[in-house]
């Protein structure tokens, strides 16, 4: 088991971001983590990626404790935050370098040329990131992201921001890595969700309101859409 999540909470003053969650995830499908604005998505992504500590419960990534092992488990995930903080003033190129050295890669040109190809940075490969456009820095991301070679990628709405054939190829991306790597990957746009994830998680308020496969959410749901599942699960009706 690549993910294990056991009775996490984390309370940021009087604000309880998460209550008590549980979950697990495997490698070979995408996970979709799901739930309305403020449910405790980036805070859960950013105590398995040891951006932040839980308040209580374990995570653990790869059998390593994100608390006690926090090097270890940063050497085995790949992340692509919702507020892509890149290096503005490096080049593509060099910052993926930069990766590599951290990294310690065996020949980084080679797996330089590998990402750009992958994530389709080619013409900008030469650019400096703060030069490029806001789907290319999001491609930049997850070259950055996925650059070595990582057994889990968190991917924090990856595709936002993007035009819609940019979109068809990093879904087309992200499901292939998904192949060999546990891939958790958060959005709002139901449409990935039925696109590429098998496996999906709702968290509302804090708490795990499903996890299903797709499939199974559909069929406890009369077969309902995605969109109608979420509203129903997680009462964002508008009114
Ligand atoms: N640094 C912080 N200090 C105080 N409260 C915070 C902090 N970060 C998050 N919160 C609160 O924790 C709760 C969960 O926030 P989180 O960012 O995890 O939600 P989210 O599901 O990622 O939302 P969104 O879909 O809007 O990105 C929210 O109520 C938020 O206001």
């Amino acid at each position: 088991m690549s993910i294990v999540v056991e009775n996490l909470s984390k309370t940021y003053g009087e604000q309880k971001a998460i209550n008590g969650i549980s979950f697990q995830a495997l490698p070979g499908s995408v996970l979709g983590f799901l739930g309305p604005n403020g449910a405790g998505k980036s805070t859960t992504m950013k105590i398995l990626t040891c951006f932040i500590p839980q308040t209580s419960g374990t995570a653990r990534v790869c059998g390593f404790d994100v608390s006690t092992d926090s090097m270890e488990v940063r050497r085995h995930i790949g992340y692509l935050p919702e507020h892509n903080p890149l290096y503005l003033e490096m080049y593509v190129r060099e910052a993926l370098g930069f990766i590599g050295a951290i990294h310690k890669i065996d020949q980084p040109e080679k797996r330089i040329n590998e990402v750009i190809e992958l994530c389709g940075l080619g013409d900008e490969q030469n650019k400096k990131l703060g030069a490029l456009s806001k789907g290319y820095r999001q491609r930049a991301g997850l070259a950055q992201a996925i650059f070595a070679d990582p057994k889990v990628l968190i991917l924090d709405e990856p595709t936002s921001g993007l035009d819609p054939n940019q979109v068809i190829a990093i879904r087309t991306l992200i499901r292939d890595l998904a192949k060999t790597k546990t891939v958790i990957l958060s959005t709002h746009i139901m449409q990935e969700v039925e696109a590429i994830c098998e496996q999906v998680i709702i968290i509302n308020k804090g708490k795990i309101v499903a996890d299903d496969t797709l499939s199974d959410l559909r069929l406890k749901h009369n077969n309902k859409s995605l969109e109608n599942i979420f509203i129903e699960l997680t009462g964002s009706h508008v009114h």
